[in-house]
């Protein structure tokens, strides 16, 4: 048979890839799918979008243009902005100062004036010069409410006017206009009754009189601890006690009016931010006039008449849902990728996949470079389709960011996002529970960078660092570079490369690039070590005192056991290849033991004791032994699925310690549960492993063929089939050929003929034992024939250890240690063929006698065969024999023997 070596690097890169393209062309709608979430999600931000300008529109239809109806001013041009009194923002009458327990003010009015709303509005004053104060505070307000009916607006500056309510976002309006709330006309004195009817343009209104009051305040300090106990949360009475506003003179005289002024821009509970304006001019003005009457006598004013807003063109609003609520949403379609990444993975791992490929040859490097570049493969188009369609339908979120930009920030993210899936599936087994943390992963990080981590990102004066150690997860560098291709693009004109380090996209790129490296790396090392539990077992396998005993009493079996000549015998031969070196032994067991720790207050199982075998190229070698005596656990560890706990064997000279990257180079494997993909067909199965076995061209074909053949898969298009949809049979079968293509020199079998039928059975064995020639084999099977017609040698296997070893032949003489000797005579004879039978054999035992039948069990140590031939002779000239047999004891006599005492000894 040829030998086809070993196949290289990209020889398995390129078995792996085409295995992998041939698997996706047969799930290639899954894939369209996947590729389409986006033009589906991109298609749902749109109807959104269309959806949200139809009923603006509608609204704006309902206000044209044009009308002077005040709602129109948020979306219509305004090239001549209407001319607005100036007010002053003065607290609600329930709100307004009154005396309190906790102020030490006597000046201030009683609380009984809230029952009749008729609190004044109070303001304070101070500052160096307290004369010139008083004489300010008489002149700040008016004495009546006075207006010139046919010059109204202008004439409204006379009056100290006042509103409850804050000011607006820009100067196009008056919120306290046409609201339905008095517009307050602030005076020294009230009379009472003093309200006025008010007509503003099509708005009629009500001016109601309310009393300004100034109050002298000593010191700065005495005003501001005013103020601040004026708020609900500042006094012990939780009493709102607002002061309207204070005014600090500082060094005024008569030469210089010189001015602090402390305003209210918290009326609303959501903070000044969304106020920008605030009503401060007006209470300039009404110090300055204050100042002027001061100055040049009662009848001298300044006049703040109006204010006024800059024209402005139409600001139609055209919400852009995407670029609002992008962060947001586009976080979870990018992060949608990562279950599908990771569950592919831990798929591989449960159904031990990745483990059968890695047993036929495929190498880590070979196994990372074409799973590591599917999925970017699979992660790029996704996202060049997310681009794209949002780019074709118009997101202005995708369309005026710089193309250029956003392909590497998604690119360093989606390698990212990769080595972390590799790095996560180390640390799971199971598809369902991987699953469920990676859903929770992808919508918990959009929620929390949407609700958390951005309203940070707004705050002013959360510090910028933690903004950055909060990006090294990798959720949020991911949700911060989308939320600023979002600012970008709503506020300016999207993101370019000369923008990136104000908006603070270079750090995200510098921390994903070192993080993708960095994760990489990690997380190729933990593969390396082949389990992600590496040190976990490392420590729960230390050898803890119960162990240690159960280990030693086990020793002491494992010494008695020894004394059997056969079992010692073998020792002996591996203790010699310790001594001298291999010299062409296939297998070489040294003293491999398993021991299972303990759980559950259960004692620590011992699978296999010191196991030693010696298995040469050619030899089928046959473990046969009850259920759970140790026979997988032995095949596991061969196989590098299980580390053994102690000991260590050879296969073609590599400790499977050490080199079990080597020993899978030549090794094929028949696992005890078929390891298939259902979609795959058998022959694309045999290609698959073929290539790995560095079998290529004309020779491929042939052999996967052959193999085909060999296992009766070939005819009726059978090869052809998806494995899926094979009977239990016919996947035995195709996992002996995969285990044995390309002529691996060591195979294990792991109950290989279990569930097929007599005739594919028979067909199985001569497969078999074809292949056996140039190659070692050992297997595990229940069935006795199996291993009569296979095994050159056979171990019978009972509680981890070994009983005895040799060819079939060998073992029924040594444990057989009778014949069974059958003779059918009349019933008068009986008793001279049992003489007969005791004269030759005194210890000869008889099992049954029926109707002239008798059955005899005779030690092999007191007769030779030629005794008993003769003594048939004998007995046929004495009288009639009607039949007559002579049979060895079967292969199941000693199974059942060896089993039965080993068990006892043991218990
Ligand atoms: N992971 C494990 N943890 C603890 N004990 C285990 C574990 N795996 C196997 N065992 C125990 O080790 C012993 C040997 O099991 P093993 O599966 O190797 O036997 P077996 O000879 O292959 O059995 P079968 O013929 O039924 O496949 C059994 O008692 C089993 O219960």
């Amino acid at each position: 048979m040829a030998d086809h070596g070993q196949a290289s690097f990209w020889t398995q890169a390129n078995a792996l890839l085409r295995k992998n393209l041939t698997y996706q062309r047969k799930h290639i709608w899954t894939n369209v799918r996947l590729v389409l979430v986006p033009l589906f999600l991109c298609l749902l931000l749109l109807s959104i979008q269309l959806l949200l300008e139809a009923v603006m529109n509608k609204v704006s239809d309902m206000t044209k243009c044009g009308s002077k109806d005040a709602t129109n001013g948020d979306y219509c041009p305004i090239p001549n902005p209407p001319l607005l009194p100036p007010i002053l923002h003065v607290p609600e009458p329930e709100s307004r100062a009154v005396k309190t327990g906790f102020l030490p003010y006597s000046d201030l009015p009683d609380l009984s004036c809230r029952k009749t709303e008729s609190c004044p509005v109070t303001m304070l004053l101070t500052g160096n010069n307290q004369s010139l104060g008083k004489a300010l505070s008489g002149t700040m307000f008016g004495g009546s409410f006075a207006v010139n009916t046919s010059d109204l607006l202008p004439s409204l500056a006379d009056n100290v006017l006042g509103t409850t309510l804050g000011a607006g976002m820009d100067n196009f309006r008056e919120p306290g206009i046409g609201s339905g709330l008095p517009i307050y006309s602030i005076q020294s004195q009230c009379s009472a009754n003093s309200t006025w009817p008010l007509s503003l343009g099509k708005t009629r209104t009500e001016v109601k009189c309310v009393q300004g009051l100034c109050l002298w305040r000593n010191t700065s300090a005495e005003v501001n601890e005013e103020l601040f106990k004026g708020s609900w949360r500042g006094n012990p009475e939780r009493l709102t006690n607002e002061i309207a506003a204070a005014y600090d003179l500082l060094t005024t005289d008569g030469k210089n009016l010189d001015v602090t002024i402390w305003y209210n821009a918290t009326y609303y509970s959501d903070g000044p931010q969304n106020k920008p304006l605030v009503r401060v001019p007006r209470l300039i003005s009404l110090v300055s006039s204050a100042y002027l009457k001061f100055l040049k006598g009662p009848g001298t004013k300044i006049l703040f008449e109006f204010v006024k807003e800059v024209p402005k063109h139409s600001t139609k609003s055209n919400p852009d849902i995407a670029s609002l609520f992008g962060p947001l949403f586009f976080t979870w379609v990018v992060l949608l990728l990562f279950p599908v990444i990771l569950t592919s993975l831990v798929y591989e791992k449960q159904e031990r996949l990745r483990i059968i490929m890695k047993m036929h040859g495929l190498g880590d490097g070979p196994y990372w470079l074409i799973s590591y570049a599917y999925f970017l493969t699979i992660s790029v188009l996704y996202i060049l389709s997310l681009v794209s369609f949002g780019s074709v339908i118009g997101l202005n979120y995708f369309r005026l960011n710089s193309y250029s930009i956003q392909f590497v920030f998604y690119f360093i993210y989606l390698n990212l996002q990769i080595s972390i899936a590799f790095l996560v599936s180390s640390m799971f087994s199971k598809v369902k529970t991987v699953t469920v943390v990676a859903y929770i992963m992808v919508f918990g990080t959009g929620l929390l960078g949407n609700f958390l981590f951005a309203q940070l990102l707004e705050s002013p004066s959360f510090p910028e660092k933690w903004i950055l150690i909060l990006e090294l997860f990798p959720g949020f560098s991911l949700f911060r570079g989308l939320y600023e291709f979002a600012q970008a693009a709503f506020h300016g004109n999207g993101m370019k490369w000369g923008d990136l380090s104000e908006s603070g996209m270079d750090k995200v790129f510098y921390i994903m690039l070192v993080e993708w490296f960095v994760i990489l790396i990690v997380s190729y090392f933990i593969d390396q070590v082949k389990n992600p539990c590496f040190f976990i077992k490392k420590s729960t396998s230390l050898p803890n005192p119960s162990v240690q005993s159960h280990q030693r009493s086990d020793n002491n079996n494992v010494l008695v056991d020894m004394e059997k000549e056969d079992v010692t015998h073998e020792r002996e031969k591996v203790e010699l290849v310790r001594i001298e070196g291999t010299t062409g032994q296939a297998i070489v067991c040294d003293n491999l033991k398993k021991v299972y720790p303990g759980r559950d207050g259960n004692p620590p199982k011992i699978a296999v004791r010191g196991m030693y075998l010696d298995v040469p190229s050619g030899e089928c070698f046959g473990m046969l032994g009850p259920n759970g005596a140790g026979k997988t656990s032995f095949i596991n560890m061969m196989t590098g699925l299980l580390k053994p706990t102690s000991g260590t064997a050879l296969v073609q000279g590599w400790d499977i310690s050490k080199d079990m990257n080597k020993v899978y180079t030549s090794m094929g494997v028949c696992p005890q549960h078929d390891l298939l993909w259902e979609t795959l067909t058998g022959r694309e199965h045999l290609l698959f492993y073929g290539r790995l076995k560095n079998i290529k061209g004309p020779a491929l074909k042939q052999a996967v063929e052959e193999s085909l053949k060999s296992v009766s898969l070939f005819d009726g298009g059978v090869a052809d089939k998806p494995a899926g949809k094979y009977s239990g049979g016919m996947k035995r079968r195709l996992s002996v050929a995969i285990s044995l293509i390309g002529n691996p020199k060591v195979v294990y079998m792991d109950e290989p003929s279990t569930g097929l039928d007599p005739a594919s059975r028979k067909n199985l064995w001569t497969v078999i034992q074809r292949a056996k020639q140039n190659t070692a084999i050992i297997l595990t099977t229940h069935s006795m024939e199996e291993a009569e017609f296979l095994c050159d040698r056979l171990g019978i296997f009972v509680d981890g250890g070994l009983q005895c070893i040799g060819n079939p032949k060998e073992l029924k003489g040594r444990y057989g240690g009778s014949y069974v000797f059958t003779m059918t005579t009349s019933s008068e004879h009986e008793e001279t063929v049992e003489r007969m039978v005791q004269s030759i054999s005194p210890n000869a035992k008889k099992v049954y006698q029926l109707s002239g039948t008798q059955k005899f069990e005779i030690p092999k140590q007191e007769v030779m065969i030629s005794d008993l031939f003769l003594m048939v002779e004998s007995a046929k000239s004495k009288f009639t024999v009607f039949a007559w047999g002579l049979a060895d004891t079967t292969l199941e006599d000693v199974f059942f023997k060896v089993a039965t005492s080993a068990q006892a000894s043991l218990s």
